[in-house]
C-alpha cells in the first residue's frame, strides 16, 4: 500500500537531515505507528507522505501511485488530521466540516447527513451548530478527526490524534479509528502515548535521529528486548534517557 525508499529529508539552511534514507512498507488494512521522541522526524514523515512538504531525495508510491505523477490522485487517496487544529474557531463545528468536505466535492442531503452521523458518533451531535472557539480541546480533536476523513481516505494518516485530551475523548477517537479501520481505512498515526500505540497499533516502527531503527508488532518489539514488558521499555531502551531539546 505505501512504500517508502531511501526517503531523505532535510530541511533548508537545517544542519541535518531530519530524515535519512528511509526505507518502509506499510500493508493495506494496517493500523500502524511511527513513535520516536521529540524531533525525531515522525512529522516530516507524515508531512512528505501526505504532499505537504517535499522530500531532499527518494520516493515513495501510495496504492502503486508515483508521489510526483501522481499528486492529484493522492490528495483522493489520503486523508490528513494534523496535530495542529485546521478549523475555523468562528465557524460552527457544522459549518468547518460542510467547509472542508466541499474542497473534495461533496455536497447535498447525504453529505449533511454524513457531518450529522460523524457528529453523533463522536459524541458532538448536539454541539454541531456551536462555534469552535467555545469547544475544548478534546471537543476540537475530534471535529478536526471528522475533517480528515470525511472524503473516506483509503489512508488516513492522524499526526498525535489524542494529544491533550482527557480519557473519554481519547477513547472515543481511537474506537472510532478501530471502526474506520475494520471498514478497511489504513491508518498511519504518530503519537507519544506508547500504551496506546500498544494496544491500538498493528505494528510499529520507532524512528529516531530520522531513521528507522526498529519495526514489527508491538509483541515482537517487546518480546525481542530482554526484560520488556511494554513498548515504553523497548522504546527507552532503544532511544535513551537523554533529553531531546532543540531550538
Ligand atoms: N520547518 C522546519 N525547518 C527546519 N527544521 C525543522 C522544521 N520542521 C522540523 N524540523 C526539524 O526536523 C527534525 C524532526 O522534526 P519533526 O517535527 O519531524 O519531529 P517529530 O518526531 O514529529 O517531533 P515531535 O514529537 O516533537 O512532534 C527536528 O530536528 C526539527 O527541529
Amino acid at each position: 500500500m505505501i512504500q517508502i525508499e531511501q526517503l531523505s529529508k532535510k530541511y533548508k539552511d537545517a544542519e541535518h537531515f531530519s530524515l535519512l534514507d528511509l526505507d518502509l512498507k506499510i500493508n493495506s488494512g494496517e493500523i500502524f505507528g511511527l513513535l520516536g521522541p521529540n524531533g525525531a522526524g515522525k512529522t516530516t514523515l507524515i508531512s512528505i507522505l501526505c504532499g505537504l512538504i517535499k522530500p531532499t531525495s527518494g520516493t515513495f508510491t501510495i496504492d502503486g501511485l508515483d508521489f510526483k505523477s501522481h499528486k492529484n490522485q493522492l490528495k483522493q487517496l489520503i486523508g490528513i488530521v494534523p496535530q495542529e487544529y485546521a478549523l475555523y474557531p468562528s465557524l460552527t463545528a457544522y459549518e468547518n466540516l460542510y467547509y472542508f468536505g466541499s474542497m473534495f466535492g461533496l455536497k447535498g442531503p447525504s453529505f449533511n447527513a454524513l457531518i450529522e452521523e460523524y457528529l453523533d458518533i463522536l459524541g458532538l451531535g448536539q454541539f454541531a451548530h456551536k462555534k469552535i472557539k467555545a469547544f475544548s480541546g478534546g471537543m476540537k480533536r475530534r471535529v478536526n478527526l471528522i475533517a480528515g476523513m470525511l472524503h473516506r481516505p483509503k489512508v488516513l494518516f492522524l499526526d498525535e490524534p489524542t494529544v491533550g485530551v482527557d480519557v473519554q475523548s481519547k477513547t472515543v477517537i481511537i474506537d472510532f479509528l478501530k471502526e474506520l479501520n475494520s471498514n478497511g481505512t489504513t491508518i498511519i498515526y504518530t503519537s507519544h502515548h506508547l500504551n496506546e500505540a500498544e494496544n491500538f497499533c498493528s505494528r510499529v516502527g520507532i524512528i529516531d535521529h530520522g531513521k528507522l531503527i526498529c519495526l514489527g508488532t508491538p509483541k515482537e518489539l517487546i518480546q525481542n528486548e530482554q526484560g520488556a514488558q511494554h513498548l515504553e521499555e523497548v522504546f527507552l531502551a532503544l532511544t535513551g534517557k537523554a533529553l531531546r531539546d532543540y531550538a
